[in-house]
């Protein structure tokens, strides 16, 4: 299998605190000059606290690093997989760090983000540039192509579909057929939202276009239609600001006054059961869903699962044969067709950061 040019695969993730100790620096990383109000912050503190300390994204990515090692290796694919986080170790800086020391010339980036905003890529790309900044010159650090968006790969979407039909499955008989689904993703500013890829708006576009496929195999497999909407979780950010909505809590309240008794909350817009998942579905949605009378399942993401796996592959053999000049076949579904490659100039701004960023157009690693 040919990967040309690249010498190593970057995974970079989000990351988290581990044990008690790392709460309060874990979440002083994230929200630094980004105004969230203390007592969202002791809020969320909760969430980490109540489990000890630890976040599940950090075995999580072991896991799934564990599994792409493999699936790599079984294709004949000899390749370094380095793993840095943007918030918590390990660090993408000392990641970096290592892969220069170990003379990486050219590495493809995968994000555990699938979806284009501010928060789910461009942020991504500020932080690669720092990293590659605070080890030395950016010009001379491994070039890092950050792999198209794979919300709409056959490999994420799969699994996902999989997922919604297990919980469809798991309600009690008579509600199935009438249950709704509820596509379920992080809010973010309407602002954030509104500069979201090259046109704006791509990150609520993107969602309702996987989230339509989704729907679509559902009803093809069942031989039943399910009524879906798109909502929101994890509101933050000071309470003047506009955020995404609805809130999946909201909305379940509204859906059990127009009499729905049957809901399965498909995580859609994350790829792992991270905090976000395991506190404000699991937890929070699912005890709004009781206490309003409603039967609700939250289906699995993609996690680990071969498919997922498999994909991180197809999209590294894609990218090798695009950056070779080769014609690549790029695997989409939906309506929306493959995200660039590199983030055109201005792609996800951001009024507030304007850092520099690689793996876009304007990349300093791509001039010459
Ligand atoms: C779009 C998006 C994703 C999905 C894409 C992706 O995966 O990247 C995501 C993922 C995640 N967000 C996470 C954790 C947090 N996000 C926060 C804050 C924020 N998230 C935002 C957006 C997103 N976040 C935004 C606009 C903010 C406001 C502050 C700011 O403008 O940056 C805060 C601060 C407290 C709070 O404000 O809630 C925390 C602790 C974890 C780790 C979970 C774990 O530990 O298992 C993960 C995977
Ligand atoms: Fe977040």
């Amino acid at each position: 299998m040919d990967v040309s040019p690249y010498d190593a695969l970057l995974f970079v993730s989000f990351g988290g605190p581990e044990k008690t100790e790392d709460v309060v620096p874990f979440l002083e990383n994230v929200t630094r000059g980004r105004g969230i109000p203390r007592e969202r912050l002791v809020e969320v503190g909760h969430h980490y606290f109540d489990r000890g300390g630890k976040s599940p994204i950090n075995d999580q990515n072991r896991a799934f690093l564990a599994e792409l090692r493999k699936d790599l290796a079984d294709n004949g694919i000899d390749l370094p997989v380095y793993w840095g986080n943007r918030n918590w170790d390990p660090y993408l800086s000392d990641t970096v760090a290592q892969m220069r020391a170990d003379g990486i010339e050219r590495a493809a980036v995968f994000a555990t983000s699938a979806y284009s905003s501010y928060s789910s890529c461009r942020q991504y790309r500020e932080n690669l540039f720092t990293a590659c900044d605070a080890t030395g010159d950016v010009t001379d650090a491994p070039v890092l192509d950050k792999l198209r968006h794979y919300y709409n790969h056959p490999g994420f979407v799969a699994p996902v579909v999989d997922g919604v039909l297990a919980s469809i499955e798991d309600l009690p008989e008579g509600e199935r057929d009438q249950a709704r689904i509820l596509f379920v993703t992080h809010s973010i500013p309407t602002s954030m939202n509104d500069n979201a890829g090259p046109e704006g708006g791509a990150y609520v576009a993107q969602h309702l276009d996987v989230a339509g496929v989704v729907a679509e195999q559902v009803a093809e497999r069942r031989g039943v239609t399910h009524e879906w909407d798109l909502v929101y979780c994890s509101r933050s950010g000071a309470p003047h600001v506009p955020w995404l909505e609805p809130d999946v809590n909201d909305h379940l309240e509204e859906l059990a006054g127009n009499g729905v008794g049957a809901v399965v909350m498909c995580p859609v817009g994350f790829v792992s059961d991270h905090m976000e998942v395991v506190y404000d579905l699991d937890t929070e949605a699912l005890a709004t869903a009781e206490k309003l009378g409603i039967d609700a399942r939250r289906s699995p993401t993609a996690g680990e699962d071969p498919r997922f796996v498999a994909a991180v592959r197809d999209l590294l053999l894609e990218r090798a044969a695009a950056e070779r000049g080769e014609a690549a076949e790029r695997a989409t579904l939906g309506s929306r067709g493959p995200s660039a490659d590199r983030c055109p100039v201005g792609c996800c701004f951001n009024q507030r950061s304007q850092l520099p960023t690689l793996a876009g157009e304007d990349s300093p690693q791509y001039a010459g």
